[in-house]
């Protein structure tokens, strides 16, 4: 990750649950890291990616319950692993799932994932990692197949394999997510893991029991029509990355390519919603 990048850094007023907001917003417009301050947060996006206008379609910028500035600057390059190992804290989810980087000590939890973040999206502290792990903890995933569509840092395949799946195949379209994916796979010993670099392509032919993706509203929509020619019937997908707005236009999707909406979770406005075939 060499290259120039903009330096935001943002001050909130209040802090909580501002900062919480403003990260998980500007982690789905291409932001990549981030640096939690004491009065704010300190956010970093590759000058390629960003536009002048990127901003307006940050909501909480316009809320008039917190109070945002922030300052732009463009800077060489980040040591990103160090500004990862300085902010990524332990997370639990319903007393049953941790998840921790190697520094971190064991936690004592039916199920607890190691993971490396490194650059990719998937420590469990963005709402949608945080609902889906939620899903899979809910759902039976002894002996099936899964698939785990934009897997980021592979947490969710990881889960799906540590409850039973009998394989899992974790695809990614960003190289970096497929590389850490490989790694935190191999950290967790789960065998019937598969990771691959690429996208709804990748698929044709396949048929999964259970998949899993949690993308964007845009590329859920574009893709669905693949997905859902490969879930077998009977099979379950769960679909998050999009705000409580949005289930409507998914849900119209989803039933118009024969799948029944059966329930959605929801956190800080951010949706994962499951669907069966
Ligand atoms: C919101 S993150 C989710 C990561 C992880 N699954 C989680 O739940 O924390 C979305 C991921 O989808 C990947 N992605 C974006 N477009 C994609 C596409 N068309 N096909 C596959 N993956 C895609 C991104 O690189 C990113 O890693």
């Amino acid at each position: 990750m060499v290259g120039n990048y903009f330096e935001f850094r943002f001050k909130i007023e209040p802090l909580q649950p501002g900062s919480e907001i403003l990260i998980a917003e500007l982690g789905y417009l291409g932001f990549e890291s981030f640096v939690e301050e004491e009065d704010g947060v300190t956010a970093y996006i590759p000058v390629e990616e960003y536009e002048e206008d990127l901003l307006a379609q940050v909501h909480i910028l316009q809320s008039d319950e917190v109070e945002i500035s922030y300052s732009k600057n463009e800077i060489e390059k980040v040591n990103w692993n160090e500004e990862w190992e300085k902010n990524f804290t332990p997370i639990v989810i319903d007393d049953r799932c941790s998840i921790r980087a190697t520094f971190h000590p064991s936690a004592e939890t039916e199920y607890e994932i190691v993971i490396d973040p490194k650059m990719s999206f998937g420590t469990g502290h963005h709402a949608t990692t945080h609902l889906m792990i939620q899903h899979i903890l809910k759902n039976d995933f002894t002996d099936k197949n899964v698939l785990d569509m934009g897997c980021g840092t592979g947490v969710l395949a990881i889960l799906a394999s540590m409850k039973g799946a009998h394989i899992v195949d974790a695809i990614d379209i960003d190289n970096w997510c497929y590389q850490n994916s490989l790694e935190n796979v191999e950290r967790n010993n789960c065998d019937n893991v598969s990771v691959e670099e690429g996208g709804a392509e990748l698929l044709e032919g396949r048929k999964y029991h259970i998949i899993l993706a949690n993308i964007n509203r845009n590329i859920l929509l574009r893709d669905l029509p693949v997905y859902v020619a490969s879930l077998e019937a009977n099979g379950e997908l769960f679909l998050s990355g999009f705000y409580e707005e949005d289930v409507s236009a998914i849900r119209k999707s989803c039933e118009e390519l024969g799948l029944k909406y059966v329930e959605h979770l929801e956190r800080n406005n951010w949706v994962a919603v499951k669907f069966s075939k």
